[in-house]
């Protein structure tokens, strides 16, 4: 692959520990192109969630967990960076949608504010709101039901919520942890459709089993196996002629 010119991220030599028998993840190196979507795929257990999670700082949730190395937004390193600052920039979106349970739909789009204690005006909130609906393009469908609960949606549209949550921050890069993998076949298309038109706004970094996913919306991907970055490419050329055996047996199917 061709050296990525001016990276958004960049991942330098990180290492992720559990404990000290367990490395989850050995040595990883990449750099992430700015408006791109990078897919990383690989079998259970290879680290994707535990390096996903690094990014965005989700590790210090474990208790001894040991994370080495180096993770760069903009040349900044996130792992010494103030964590509000950095939950700013960098949204996560999760498998299983999960609004806030308590908020209504229009407070949901505002939660990242709310829980910041960042005050907004009523008419900066309408704008917010409404802007970041019609960005998943959920607002035709919630436009008056704002002040309904963020559960009574369907799976699909609490999804989009959630995304519409996360890009109210403004966030320069979102993670995504297989973000379809609790939805039918229907919203999973909505859903790759708009993060399409999303990487206009924000580089996205998207976990998924789903091979034909990663082919269908990513424009780089990466293969880890037993904590490793095995092979980082242009989608296009992995999934027609990737470099390693490995990289050539998940993706036929015959490992994972
Ligand atoms: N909380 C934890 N404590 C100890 N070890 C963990 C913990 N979470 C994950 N691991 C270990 O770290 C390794 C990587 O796990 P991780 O969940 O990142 O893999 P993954 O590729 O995302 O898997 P999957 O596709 O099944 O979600 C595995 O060996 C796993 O057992």
């Amino acid at each position: 692959m061709e050296s990525i010119k001016d990276p958004i991220l960049q991942i330098k030599d990180v290492c992720i520990s559990y404990t000290s028998s367990v490395m989850a993840v050995k040595h990883v190196s990449a750099d992430i192109e700015k408006n791109s979507i990078t897919a990383i795929m690989g079998p259970s257990g290879c680290g994707k969630s535990t390096l996903l999670r690094a990014v965005n700082r989700m590790h210090e949730l474990y208790k001894n967990i040991r994370v080495t190395g180096e993770i760069l937004l903009n040349g900044e390193n996130v792992l010494e960076m103030e964590p509000m600052v950095e939950r700013r920039r960098i949204g996560m979106v999760f498998q299983r949608p999960n609004p806030f349970p308590t908020m209504n739909i229009f407070d949901n789009v505002l939660a990242g504010y709310i829980l910041n204690g960042i005050r907004l005006s009523k008419s900066q909130k309408e704008e917010i709101v409404e802007r970041n609906l019609r960005n998943v393009s959920l607002w035709d469908e919630v436009k008056d039901s704002l002040t309904k609960r963020g559960t009574f949606l369907s799976g699909g549209q609490q999804q989009r919520l959630c995304i519409a949550r996360s890009l109210a921050l403004q966030p320069d890069v979102l993670l995504m942890d297989e973000p379809t993998s609790a939805l039918d076949p229907i919203a999973t298309k909505h859903i790759e459709d708009l993060m399409d038109q999303l990487k206009k706004e924000v580089t996205i970094l998207i976990v998924t089993h789903n091979m034909s996913q990663a082919m269908r919306i990513s424009d780089r991907s990466m293969f880890m196996f037993l904590g490793e970055l095995i092979e980082y490419d242009d989608t296009k050329k992995m999934f027609e002629n990737p470099s390693d055996e490995r990289t050539r047996s998940y993706l036929t199917g015959k490992m994972g």
